[in-house]
């Protein structure tokens, strides 16, 4: 494998140092909130989300997530893993923070690089799956439905809750779940801002798959990146962009105004407010605990 970035240990606690003589990381030396591996066995590369506590996606995560996924393609990987240091959270989705009272110049980057890491991963010309071991409500779901394949583990939650917090999924999250579910399910459980739990999500095929610990998500992910072992990569990555193109097309020629309507939506008091108070909920939840 034609390794291009500066190769370097990242150490960080939550990780077991599983199968270290045949995995190397590939993160840069920036790297803050993912680790970024790449097994030289199978060349398959797991993208591990590192931000505790619970992976919320800020500005920075999202940037380091793109470059991984740009990095993935351009070392010609045989695939890709996402999944989260966290036992419980794969991620809570966006940063809340990041649009609650925002800074002006950095919310419109947060989104704009949104927008840059969906599209890198809903476009990935390589395989790509989702190991799902803690809850993805919201952005979570919107990671897991850009991949091709999603298994989950026990007892978490997985949707797109938006409207519980007084604001709208955009059209692209919504076009994403529709891949992975009947419209009638997606309308009713979009509305509702409805999370699925693990075994509803397996009912209705958000998740394909459901097993009971991450190593066995990770080796799951792995068997269906290496069901395309038989597969020419160049006629698989069109016949994939094939079933994406018009979404990323939608999105990439929108871009401009699909920002405006971001910032035109979260800025509005009503939806501040809103925002405000389900935050307030979150900390005076999490300082019960
Ligand atoms: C036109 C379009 C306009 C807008 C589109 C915007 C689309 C938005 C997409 C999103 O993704 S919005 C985010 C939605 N996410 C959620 O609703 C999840 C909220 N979080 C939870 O439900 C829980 O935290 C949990 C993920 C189930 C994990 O529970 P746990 O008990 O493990 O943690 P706890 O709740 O105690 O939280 C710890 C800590 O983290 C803070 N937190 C949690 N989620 C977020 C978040 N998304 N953003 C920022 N911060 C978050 C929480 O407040 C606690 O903070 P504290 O320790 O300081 O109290």
């Amino acid at each position: 494998m034609n390794i291009i970035r500066t190769v370097r240990s990242v150490a960080f606690s939550s990780i077991p140092n599983r199968t270290l003589s045949t995995t190397r990381s590939l993160s840069t030396p920036s790297a803050q909130y993912t680790a970024f591996e790449v097994n030289d066995k199978t060349g398959i590369a797991t993208l591990t989300l590192n931000r505790p506590p619970v992976n919320s996606l800020n500005l920075e995560l999202l940037t380091e997530m793109r470059n991984c996924l740009k990095d993935a393609e351009t070392n010609k990987c045989k695939g890709l893993i996402i999944t989260s240091s966290s036992n419980s959270v794969f991620t809570a989705g966006l940063d809340l923070l990041e649009m609650y009272q925002p800074q002006d110049e950095r919310v419109k980057s947060f989104w704009t690089a949104l927008q840059s890491m969906w599209m890198e991963l809903y476009g990935s010309k390589i395989p790509t799956a989702a190991a799902i071991n803690g809850h993805a409500p919201a952005g979570g779901c919107l990671i897991a439905t850009a991949c091709e394949y999603r298994v989950m583990l026990p007892n978490f939650t997985i949707g797109l809750n938006e409207t519980l917090i007084g604001i709208v999924a955009p059209k692209w999250f919504v076009s994403a779940f529709l891949n992975v579910v009947p419209r009638r399910v997606a309308e009713q459980a979009i509305t509702q801002g409805k999370l699925f739990t693990t075994a509803e999500a397996h009912h209705v095929g958000l998740v394909d798959d459901v097993v009971n610990t991450k190593e066995e998500a990770i080796a799951k992910c792995e068997q269906f990146i290496a069901s395309f072992k038989n597969v020419n990569p160049y006629a698989r990555a069109l016949t994939k962009q094939q079933f994406r193109i018009k979404e990323l097309q939608e999105l990439e020629q929108q871009r401009e105004k699909d920002l405006q309507i971001f910032l035109g939506l979260i800025m509005q008091p009503s939806v501040q407010k809103a925002m405000g108070i389900y935050l307030e909920g979150l900390k005076k939840k999490s300082k019960k605990q």
